[in-house]
């Protein structure tokens, strides 16, 4: 039997009970599973819902969807997830959340990134590194995008290439 080593077959394989009746093959302990799936979250926030319709003349005409499909299919040995919220609690629950277990976070905190000393307390909190994102170049606009409440704490920072710098923060943690 052929094994696709893709984050796909191994949640299969190490998770799935059936897989082990169907196969008969005997599953590898969870420890093992944790070893070999890098997992990532994504988090966008605020109107990060819209891209595709929101500024394209910034934002781009791509919609997030359709480009994280590609981003799953392209990273196959990445166990990449995304979450979106307009809320900052929603965002601050979920960096909690994940943010002792998961290899790594890649945040776009949209304009709660120049405000929110709460998601900036909770990035310091976590034991995740956490890559800052943005899809503009935020220096080259408005003076308010230059303060970052997320920066002093990110492990790194991309901004301003595109879609892009969602996947030069994947490619980041492996
Ligand atoms: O919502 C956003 C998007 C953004 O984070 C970016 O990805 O370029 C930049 C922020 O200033 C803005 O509020």
């Amino acid at each position: 039997m052929h094994f696709d080593c893709s984050s796909i077959f191994l949640e299969k394989f190490f998770l799935n009970e059936e897989f082990e009746e169907q196969t008969q093959i005997r599953r590898k302990p969870l420890y093992l599973l944790k070893i070999l799936i890098v997992r990532i979250l994504v988090i966008n926030g605020p109107n990060l819902n819209l891209l595709g319709k929101r500024e394209p003349e910034v934002y781009g005409n791509q919609d997030f969807d359709t480009f994280f499909k590609t981003m799953k299919s392209k990273y196959l040995k990445v166990n990449l997830e995304c979450f979106h919220s307009n809320i900052e609690g929603e965002i601050i629950n979920k960096l909690q959340e994940v943010g002792f277990d998961y290899d790594g976070i890649i945040l776009n905190a949209g304009a709660y990134t120049h405000t929110s000393i709460g998601i900036g307390d909770c990035i310091k909190a976590i034991t995740t590194p956490v890559v800052e994102v943005h899809i503009s170049n935020t220096f080259s606009r408005e003076t308010f995008r230059h303060q970052s409440y997320i920066s002093p704490n990110a492990k790194g920072i991309i901004i301003g290439f595109g879609l892009q710098s969602y996947e030069l923060a994947i490619q980041s943690f492996l």
